[in-house]
C-alpha cells in the first residue's frame, strides 16, 4: 500500500471524531498525503486558507493515522502551492541525484564464493530465494548466527546478484552502526530529508548486525519508520544479527515483532565436512599452486573452526609460514603445518597431558562409565551408545597422552582413519558445548582417569 492508500484508510476513523461533518466533508476528506519527511507526513490542501481550519485537528488525526498503521509520525499540512514551492521541486531535483548513491556493497562476497553445508544450507537457501524474487517471498528476511559464520558474506551476495541481475535496481548495503552514524550526521547538518530520501527510495534494504541499534532510540525510531515505508511499498529488507529477534536487549517490541513477520533462519557453526569445503574453496581463490596434504586441510578443520574467519586465519597464517620458512618446500605436509601452529596449538592440547596414562587405560575407564567392554569400543559397531563412548575415549586419548597424532590414535581403535578420528574430536567438543550432561559425563571420566 502506497502512503495516500494508507491515510485514506484512516478516513472513516477520523469522521466520526470530527466534531463538525462539514469541517471533514469540505476541508479533510479530499486532503493528500504527499510524501514523509523526518518523522512526518506531509499531507497538502487544494487552497492555502484551508491550512488555517485544518490545522488544529492534525494532533488528533495523527493520533488516528499511528493507532491504525502502529506509526509514530506527526502530520504537516501544506496547501498545493506552498508544496509545489517549498518541496516537490528540491524532491525532484534530489530525485535526480539518487543514481550517485553507492550500494556499499563488496563485491568479493557472492553466491559463488560462499560454501553451501549443513550449517548454513537453510540460510543461503532463503537468501538465494531472495535475491531471485526481492520481495515477494521473504521480507523481511532475518539471519542470525554467532560471529564469523558468514552473516555479511550472504548479506552481500544477495545484494549483488540482484545487482547483477538488473544494475538500475537501488540496493543498499549498511551496518547497523552506519545507519546510526548517518542518521546522526544528517541530523546535524540539517540534511535529514537527504537521508530519508536516500533510504525510502531503496528496492533492496540489507542490514548489518541490527543489534547495534537496539539501544539508540531515536535512531532506531527512524529505522521504524523506514522499515514501514518499504514493507509498505513490497520492497525487500534483509537484516543480520547475532541473535534471534526476541533476543535483542533493548529493542522494542513493535521493531522485533515486524523483524518476525517474515522468515528467521540461523547459520551454525561449520561441522567438519564443510569446514574443509570453505578450506578447498579458500585455496582455490588464493590460487596456491603447491599442494597442501589432505591431513593438514584435516588438522586445521578439526581444530581452528569455531568459526570461518579463524579457518580463514589459520589458513593465511599456514601459507605466510610457508612464504617465510618454506621456499624452498614442494609441498605442505602435517609435520610442516604443526609447526606453524606451534604455539596456539600445542599449548591449549598438553595443558591436560598425563604422561603415564595409557591408551587401554582411557579406553577402559570409559567402556566402565558406560557399561559396555573396551572390544565393543573397538569394534565397527554403529550403535548409538557405543559411538558415543568410542568418540569420547577418542577424544580424552588425544587430549591426555601427548604427542598421539590422529593417524596413531586411528590405529588404536581398531585401524581406523586419521579422519575418523579429527570428525570424533570435534563432535565431542561440539557437544560438551551445546550439551551441559554430556560435557558432565565427559569432565566425571576425567577425573576417574586423573
Ligand atoms: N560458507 C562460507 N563459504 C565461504 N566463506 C565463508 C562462508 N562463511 C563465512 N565465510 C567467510 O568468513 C568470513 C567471515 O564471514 P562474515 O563476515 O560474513 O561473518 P559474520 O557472520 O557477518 O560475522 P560478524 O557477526 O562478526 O559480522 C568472510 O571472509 C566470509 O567470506
Amino acid at each position: 500500500m502506497n502512503l495516500q492508500e494508507n491515510w485514506s484508510q484512516c478516513l472513516p476513523k477520523i469522521k466520526p471524531q470530527i466534531d463538525d461533518s462539514v469541517v471533514f466533508d469540505s476541508f479533510i476528506h479530499d486532503l493528500q498525503a504527499r510524501t514523509y519527511e523526518g518523522n512526518s507526513i506531509i499531507l497538502t490542501t487544494p487552497f492555502e486558507f484551508n491550512v488555517g481550519i485544518v490545522e488544529e485537528y492534525l494532533p488528533l488525526m495523527a493520533e488516528i493515522y499511528n493507532s491504525e498503521h502502529n506509526t509514530h509520525y506527526e502530520l504537516k499540512l501544506l496547501s498545493d502551492s506552498q508544496f509545489e514551492k517549498e518541496y516537490n521541486k528540491k524532491e525532484l531535483q534530489e530525485e535526480e541525484e539518487i543514481p550517485e548513491f553507492s550500494d556499499n556493497l563488496n563485491p568479493d562476497f557472492t553466491f559463488d564464493n560462499f560454501v553451501v553445508g549443513n550449517s548454513n544450507r537453510i540460510a543461503q537457501n532463503a537468501s538465494l530465494a531472495v535475491a531471485m524474487k526481492p520481495g515477494t517471498a521473504y521480507s523481511p528476511l532475518f539471519i542470525y548466527s554467532n560471529s564469523g559464520l558468514g552473516k555479511t558474506h550472504l548479506l552481500n551476495a544477495i545484494g549483488n546478484y540482484i545487482k547483477k541481475k538488473d544494475p538500475k535496481k537501488m540496493v543498499l548495503y549498511a551496518s547497523s552502526e552506519q545507519f546510526v552514524n548517518d542518521y546522526i550526521s544528517s541530523l546535524g547538518n540539517g540534511t535529514i530529508k537527504e537521508f530519508n530520501l536516500r533510504y525510502r527510495n531503496i528496492d533492496t534494504l540489507l542490514i548489518d548486525d541490527i543489534q547495534f541499534i537496539a539501544s539508540k532510540e531515536s535512531s532506531s525510531e527512524m529505522f521504524f519508520n523506514i522499515f514501514n515505508s518499504l514493507q509498505n511499498d513490497n520492497k525487500q529488507i534483509v537484516i543480520t544479527s547475532d541473535k534471534p529477534p526476541k533476543d535483542l536487549k533493548g529493542m522494542e517490541n513493535r521493531l522485533v515483532s515486524r523483524f518476525t513477520n517474515g522468515l528467521t533462519v540461523s547459520i551454525d557453526t561449520p561441522e567438519f565436512e564443510t569446514s574443509k569445503a570453505i578450506l578447498q574453496k579458500k585455496l582455490e581463490i588464493e590460487k596456491v599452486d603447491y599442494p597442501i596434504s589432505e591431513e593438514v586441510l584435516d588438522f586445521i578443520s578439526s581444530h581452528f573452526n569455531r568459526d570461518v574467519r579463524e579457518l580463514e586465519g589459520s589458513l593465511k597464517r599456514l601459507l605466510f609460514y610457508k612464504l617465510v620458512f618454506g621456499q624452498s618446500k614442494e609441498s605442505i605436509d602435517l609435520e610442516f603445518a604443526l609447526e606453524a601452529f606451534a604455539d596456539s596449538y600445542k599449548t591449549e592440547e598438553t595443558k591436560t597431558v598425563q604422561n603415564d596414562l595409557t591408551v587401554d587405560e582411557i579406553k577402559k575407564c570409559v567402556a566402565t562409565y558406560y557399561n559396555l567392554s573396551v572390544s565393543q569400543i573397538n569394534s565397527k559397531s554403529r550403535t548409538s551408545n557405543i559411538i558415543v563412548a568410542r568418540h569420547i575415549a577418542m577424544y580424552l586419548v588425544r587430549n591426555l597422552i601427548s604427542d598421539m597424532s590422529f593417524i596413531q590414535i586411528g590405529k588404536e581403535f581398531g585401524g581406523r582413519d586419521h579422519s575418523t578420528v579429527m570428525k570424533a574430536c570435534d563432535k565431542v567438543e561440539k557437544n560438551m558445548k551445546k550439551d551441559a550432561m554430556y560435557k558432565k559425563a565427559v569432565q566425571e571420566i576425567k577425573k576417574k582417569l586423573s
